[in-house]
């Protein structure tokens, strides 16, 4: 099946079908992706980044925490260019206490790394866009070679800038996702399956 994997017309699955404690299925409404199915994207996105990298010592994936940090090292743990590289990661959110930013609060750790390299922007979700966007253009001051985007899902519908992923995994329905990596307020990061949270959580 080709990438990205289009998921948007896909039925929810009860979560009592999945292997989560009660505590975390009364919060959900059902789960979209199985943690077989994202291991299996994940393997399919390994394999194309591999192919275009293979070789080269300048590749620089960079991870964008907090979301990213599951599948930035489930990704990195299938790719094997036969060279080594190095790693960088940024801290992003849109989310602090108060109303949500277009420009993300960002931190980069040696942001000095990012020159001359192959810059792989590693995200879990890329949605309206302004994250990857105001990271792109932050990390193109400092002078890389080259910066691509890999991102797991994509919810293209929502997209309010012009950012495209260069790997990209799920095109998922506009929803509140949680799971993998995505939480909402700090919980259900550690849950292994992608679940639409239950709108009841939300509005309280
Ligand atoms: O395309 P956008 O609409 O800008 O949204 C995508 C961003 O939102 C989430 O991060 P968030 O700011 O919630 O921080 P987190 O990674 O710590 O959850 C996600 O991890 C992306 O970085």
């Amino acid at each position: 099946m080709p990438l990205p994997i289009d998921v948007r017309d896909r039925e929810l699955r009860a979560p009592e079908r999945f292997d989560i404690g009660a505590e975390y299925r009364a919060d959900l409404e059902g789960i979209l992706l199985s943690r077989a199915e994202l291991e299996d994207g994940v393997s399919r996105l390994a394999a194309a980044v591999t192919d275009e990298y293979r070789g080269n010592p300048d590749f620089y994936p960079v991870c964008v925490l907090k979301g990213a940090m599951r599948f930035f090292v489930d990704l990195l743990r299938e790719i094997d260019l036969g060279v080594p590289y190095s790693e960088g990661m940024v801290y992003s959110s849109r989310y602090q206490s108060g109303p949500t930013t277009q420009t993300p609060a960002m931190e980069f750790f040696q942001e000095e790394h990012l020159s001359g390299k192959d810059v792989l922007l590693v995200e879990d979700v890329l949605d309206e866009g302004y994250t990857l966007s105001a990271l792109r253009e932050r990390i193109e001051a400092f002078d890389p070679a080259s910066v691509e985007i890999a991102t797991l899902f994509d919810v293209a519908s929502n997209r309010q800038v012009d950012v495209d992923p260069t790997f990209d995994g799920f095109v998922l329905p506009d929803g509140f996702f949680v799971g993998y990596g995505l939480d909402y307020e700090e919980r259900y990061r550690d849950l292994p399956h992608l679940a639409v949270l239950d709108p009841a959580v939300v509005d309280g």
